[in-house]
């Protein structure tokens, strides 16, 4: 049966000292899938995301499954400064067709100008593009975003977001995105999660065709909903309006 799952974690305990930030926490992800993981800040969403990438070692006791090829990107996009854009993509890619794998990746991402630049001279968009180029080169079967676009501007962001769309339809990798930013979510996933008290506490299909409007009252009720799921009362979000 896990044979269906991308993703399988079961009974994954995560302490820091005293602190357990994840409590025998279950989850299950589909092929292909797209999935958002909200919370509040220190619900343990990026340890989480660190888990499945193996970059935290699994505890013992728990099971993780997880692709042979998995990537993530952070919010920052964590490029070498000595090293050109291609080289950054390539970093780690073995086999001696590895430029041009990485010139399709950039061209793929809108960066086929910049493939002989520095980092520093690209923006923040175009670097984050960059770090989406550097995951996609892999052909990762589980694509993990923490807060890809919590540092770009609202157009950047809104441009991003399609080219992820875009990419995902393309390359149909499982992604699971970390965010903050609820209309995010609603907007990118097929499903949301949200992270509380060490567990997934609300699991909840985005039932809505692509491209999805902000205004579209089933959007605005899952906000609302995903809202009060995370704590934040009506009052709030009128005020805020
Ligand atoms: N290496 C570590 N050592 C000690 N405590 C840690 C460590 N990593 C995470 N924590 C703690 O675990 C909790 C969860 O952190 P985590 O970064 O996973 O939360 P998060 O939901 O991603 O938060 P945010 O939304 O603010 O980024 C926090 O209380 C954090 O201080």
């Amino acid at each position: 049966m896990s044979d269906n799952r991308a993703v399988s974690v079961r009974s994954l305990t995560r302490r820091f000292g005293t602190n357990t930030v994840l409590n025998a926490l279950d989850l299950e992800l589909e092929p292909g899938s797209f999935t958002a993981l909200l919370g509040r800040s220190g619900s343990g969403k990026s340890t989480l995301l660190r888990t499945l990438a193996g970059l935290d070692p699994a505890p013992a006791d728990a099971e993780i499954r997880v692709p042979a090829s998995v990537a993530v990107a952070f919010q920052e996009p964590r490029l070498l400064p000595w090293k050109k854009v291609w080289q950054n993509v390539t970093i780690g890619l073995p086999g001696s067709g590895a430029k041009a794998r990485a010139e399709r990746a950039l061209a793929e991402v809108g960066l086929n100008r910049h493939t002989e630049a520095w980092p520093a001279t690209l923006s923040g968009g175009e670097a984050q593009r960059t770090a989406l180029a550097r995951a996609l080169v892999r052909e990762p079967r589980l694509l993990l975003l923490d807060e890809p676009f919590a540092a770009l501007d609202a157009l950047t962001r809104i441009r991003m977001h399609a080219l992820v769309l875009d990419l995902w339809r393309v390359h149909t990798p499982t992604t699971l995105i970390v965010t903050h930013d609820v209309d995010e979510a609603v907007l990118l996933a097929d499903r949301v999660l949200v992270l509380d008290a060490g567990r997934i506490a609300a699991d909840i299909p985005v039932e809505m065709p692509r491209p999805r409007s902000h205004g579209d009252s089933r959007f605005v009720a899952l906000r609302r909903r995903l809202l009060s799921e995370l704590g934040v009362e009506a009052e709030v979000i009128r005020e805020a309006a």
